[in-house]
């Protein structure tokens, strides 16, 4: 018998209506019965797109080339290396506002189809961070490399070539002071810009190395061949600013080591910790003296604001970078109100079943998991465990509406969900999800 034929369109252009936009920051458009995603398109247009990646099941992917009916929205790009084929800025075509819209709408899809939150409106609200509206130099944490020429640069999407024209996201000292350190070829280069106006540069050798070709793997593989490269990386070698990096948010500073985490956008510390406090105060039921759990602490941003609110809550912080956690002694006082472990969460969660040592189990936990999100197994312990309210800041809206789908099924109710803009002209949105326990109603 002979096989069917595998539907190929790899190298058609099509004509197609861009519809709405999709999780991943395509948008959607349809031919023949099959889902086509558009890199480059806005809802609305007429386009031409060519087809590059076809799985050959019922979506294929493509890119929009030449645009027939442009949207009101469509703006020149703001960002060189993105019109030069790099993958950061890939909503850089959209105007800001739009781009705020389209974020709102596929946060909403997502909570409702996968977080199972019926209440959601078509779009969720996506605010910009502390007011600061900038499209371009927000940006206070870069990381860069060099390829065979030294020169550095950003990443081509879907690739490991670098592209080398001007990133706009990097605050421009960030790049000054790359470009200053002349750091070789086949070098990570790790940019942070401190509040007190220091660049601190430092570099290590690709482990990931760059070539030519594009990289067809999947997406899915990116963790964990993520946390092989960390695995396999060498120490950065520090070779501009001082060892320490100065974080200050709400009257308190930071000092942290150039490679800890810190949000990427220069209003995003401040503008979450507000929105934490404001979760806080609103917790049903909270005692005088909570318990609080401040999951994926980093240096223990979170742990500030819960204090700021509650000054006698006992706050643990658990997080598996030593370098992040060293700093949370930094800017707040450790002993028995605040408490750093250093630690996967999911460790932590099976050695504290019970908890008697930190007071018995949380009243408030606080999450603020990388992209992959905590999981569902994260998500089912703390559901069970939890006596008041979990705030998820989550910066993928799928795995924010995985994690918040487990509570929701568990019959915790949803207070509030929004958006915030902090990753100017891509489709990336942080997401903060505030849920409240059954046993508090
Ligand atoms: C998005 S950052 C949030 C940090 C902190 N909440 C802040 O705002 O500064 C996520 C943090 O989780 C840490 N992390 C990643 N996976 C982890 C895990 N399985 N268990 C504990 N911490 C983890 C990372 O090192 C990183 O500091």
């Amino acid at each position: 018998m002979t096989p069917p034929t595998r539907t190929d369109w790899t190298g058609r252009v099509l004509r197609l209506r861009i519809e709405g936009p999709a999780q991943g920051g395509e948008f959607v458009a349809r031919h023949s019965g099959r889902v086509v995603f558009c890199r480059g398109g806005i809802t609305g247009e007429l386009a031409e797109v060519v087809i590059d990646d076809d799985p050959g099941r019922a979506f294929c992917r493509g890119t929009v080339t030449r645009v027939l009916e442009p949207s009101p929205d469509r703006v020149d790009p703001v960002c060189p290396a993105a019109a030069a084929g790099a993958g950061c800025c890939d909503w850089s075509h959209i105007g800001p506002s739009a781009a705020r819209v389209f974020a709102g709408t596929v946060l909403a899809d997502q909570a409702r189809r996968i977080g199972r939150i019926q209440s959601v409106p078509d779009r969720l609200s996506v605010e910009v961070p502390g007011g600061d509206d900038a499209t371009t130099g927000w940006r206070t944490v870069a990381r860069w490399v060099t390829g065979d020429d030294g020169v550095p640069g950003v990443r081509r999407s879907r690739s490991r070539e670098v592209v080398t024209h001007p990133c706009v996201q990097a605050d421009p000292r960030i790049g000054e002071a790359i470009r200053a350190a002349g750091v070789g070829p086949h070098r990570e280069i790790l940019g942070v810009l401190g509040d007190d106006g220091q660049v601190h540069v430092a570099h290590r050798p690709v482990t990931d190395p760059v070539s030519r070709g594009r990289d067809r793997r999947s997406r899915r593989g990116a963790a964990t061949r993520a946390r092989a490269r960390a695995s396999r990386a060498g120490r950065w070698e520090h070779v501009s600013g001082a060892p320490t990096v100065s974080r200050t948010v709400g009257g308190r500073t930071w000092r942290l080591p150039v490679d800890a985490f810190w949000q990427a956008h220069r209003s995003a510390a401040a503008h979450y910790s507000d929105l934490v406090r404001g979760a806080v105060s609103g917790a049903p039921a909270l005692p005088g003296d909570p318990v609080v759990w401040d999951l994926y602490g980093g240096a223990g941003l979170f742990s500030a604001a819960v204090l700021d609110v509650v000054p006698r809550a006992r706050v643990t912080v658990v997080e598996s970078s030593r370098a992040s956690l060293e700093a949370v002694g930094s800017a707040l006082e450790i002993g028995p109100a605040v408490v750093p472990v250093a630690s996967r969460v999911e460790q932590f969660l099976e050695r504290s079943s019970g908890a008697a040592d930190r007071g018995g189990d949380p009243d408030l936990v606080i999450l603020d998991p990388p992209r992959g999100g905590a999981g569902i197994e994260v998500m089912t312990a703390l559901a069970r465990g939890t006596a008041s309210r979990i705030i998820h800041v989550g910066c993928d809206p799928a795995s924010l509406a995985r994690d918040v789908g487990v509570l929701v099924s568990a019959g915790w109710t949803p207070a509030g969900i929004q958006g915030v803009a902090a990753f100017p002209a891509t489709h990336h949105v942080e997401g903060l999800a505030v849920l409240d326990s059954p046993r508090a109603r």
